[in-house]
């Protein structure tokens, strides 16, 4: 986060609000939301109906099944991820040839991915920008967040995520100056 911040404060200053057309310059904040995705998928499962008879991974498939593909188990997989449980945004900035099943894939997948991200990139920016963040814990504000999701098929934490914003920047002047 402290990178994405410096990252964002040394491309697009302190004077001017971070805007959607700044994201392609801000590749922390990218990797940031990749590894979110990847770590906590909101969708941990995608679904299909086989057409015909079918083995998938030695497994007999009959034709009209659901088959449920657990991303959130990809994501996570030893196999193909270095220390699978940590976050780690730098892996995507590396340039892993590696991918989010977050928005599924092929005809199927989510038609809404690109605005999805947009909406993610561009929001997660301007509060980096704009606010430092304090976590509550048990009363004090901690800085740690607590992850554990609960068992649902839109994931969503245990614990519901407080936050106190402090400002570091005026957002609404800054943005007006820009025009
Ligand atoms: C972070 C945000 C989002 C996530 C993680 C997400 C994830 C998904 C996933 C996993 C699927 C199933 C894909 C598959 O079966 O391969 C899906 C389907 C879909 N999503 Fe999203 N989605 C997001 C945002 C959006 C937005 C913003 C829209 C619309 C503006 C949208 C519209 C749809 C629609 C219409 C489908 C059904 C597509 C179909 O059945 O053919 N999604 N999404």
């Amino acid at each position: 986060m402290e990178k994405a911040r410096k990252e964002i404060d040394s491309i697009i200053g302190k004077d001017i609000m971070v805007l959607e057309t700044d994201i392609d310059n801000i590749p922390s904040l990218q990797a940031i939301v990749k590894e979110t995705l990847r770590l906590h998928p909101p969708s941990p499962f995608v679904l299909r109906e086989s057409t015909r008879n079918c083995t998938i991974a030695g497994y007999d498939i009959p034709a009209k099944t659901q088959v449920f593909t657990n991303v959130w188990a990809i994501g996570r997989d030893p196999k193909y991820w270095d220390g699978p449980l940590e976050f780690r945004p730098k892996s995507w900035i590396q340039g892993t040839t590696l991918s989010t099943f977050a928005f599924g894939s092929g005809r199927k997948g989510c038609p809404g991915a690109s605005l999805a991200l947009k909406v993610a990139h561009t929001t997660l920016a301007a509060m980096i920008q704009c606010f430092e963040m304090k976590a509550e814990e048990k009363g004090g504000y901690c800085g740690s967040v607590d992850m554990e999701e609960g068992p649902s098929f839109i994931l969503s934490r245990v614990e519901p995520l407080i936050c106190v914003p402090k400002s570091r920047l005026m957002p609404f002047p800054l943005y007006h100056a820009k025009y």
